[in-house]
């Protein structure tokens, strides 16, 4: 569904993503994890189409995000870590408004809109304007947008930043049943170890731009030579990369 192949990106001298190769089949969740700076929403960035690899490639169900951009677009949903959004339109009329870029019917649409909004607790606010929003009520809103038309690949950029315990508990489950119900790939990044722990099911962990381990938790805690928590298998990978070893 998603191949990355030999993906290198620069800005300039400084090397963002170092030839990084993975894979996501349809109905999978992967996530990544890294340190700041480590690479993760560039590669995202890139599979989206948002940036030009300086080298390599990204193929989103067999189309090439470079040589086939509309093709490959349409196969995709992505929620950024800082979503553009137009302020001036209420919420209703901007998910309308993707709904119709989407080709969604308007019955589609206004079943879809109605029940996110109701799931995500966005129904009063709904006919406000966006630039009343707050910010997780904002990041609620891009969330919706970027899965309304059911896309067959999901890329989120830290999806639950910002909300509530209820909302990014609902965000988790809508994850898992894209991925589970409606077969959709999806990428996510994030710092938080739950996530990672409770709804992806494999781990890519990232480091200055390098892909230094994936797998499942257990294959994870097997390389880390560890039974532990994802948290100290990831510190311990990350700093085993940087030559270092826990304990030292
Ligand atoms: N527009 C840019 N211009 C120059 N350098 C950039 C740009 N965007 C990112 N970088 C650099 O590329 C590297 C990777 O950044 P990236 O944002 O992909 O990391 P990340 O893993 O998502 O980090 P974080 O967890 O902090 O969000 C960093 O060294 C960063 O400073």
């Amino acid at each position: 569904m998603l191949k990355v192949s030999n993906l290198h990106k620069s800005y300039g001298s400084i090397v963002a993503v170092d030839g990084i190769d993975f894979e996501i089949k349809s109905g999978e969740i992967l996530g990544f994890l890294g340190p700041n700076g480590a690479g993760k929403t560039t590669t995202i960035k890139v599979c989206s189409g948002m940036l030009i690899p300086t080298q390599g490639s990204v193929t989103l169900c067999d189309y090439d995000i470079i040589k086939e951009p509309t093709e490959a677009k349409r196969q995709l949903g992505y929620v950024p870590d800082d979503p553009f959004l137009y302020e001036k339109l209420t919420g209703r009329q901007f998910l309308e408004f993707v709904g119709e870029v989407y080709n969604l019917s308007p019955k589609q649409r206004q079943q879809r809109i109605e029940k996110m909004l109701l799931d995500f607790e966005l129904e009063e606010k709904a006919d406000e304007l966006i630039e009343t929003y707050s910010r997780g009520m904002r990041r609620k809103i891009a969330l919706i947008a970027g899965i309304i038309h059911n896309p067959n690949i999901l890329l989120l950029d830290e999806p639950t930043l910002g909300l509530d315990a209820v909302s990014a508990k609902k965000a988790k489950d809508i994850i898992k049943h894209m991925a589970y119900k409606e077969n959709t790939a999806v990428l996510l990044t994030t710092h938080i170890m739950e996530i990672a722990e409770q709804i992806c099911d494999r781990i890519a962990v990232i480091s200055k731009g390098k892909l230094v381990a994936i797998g499942t938790l257990e294959e994870l805690q097997q390389k880390a030579k560890t039974k532990a928590t994802l948290e100290e298998v990831f510190v311990n990978i990350t700093q085993q990369e940087a030559g270092k070893k826990v304990g030292e």
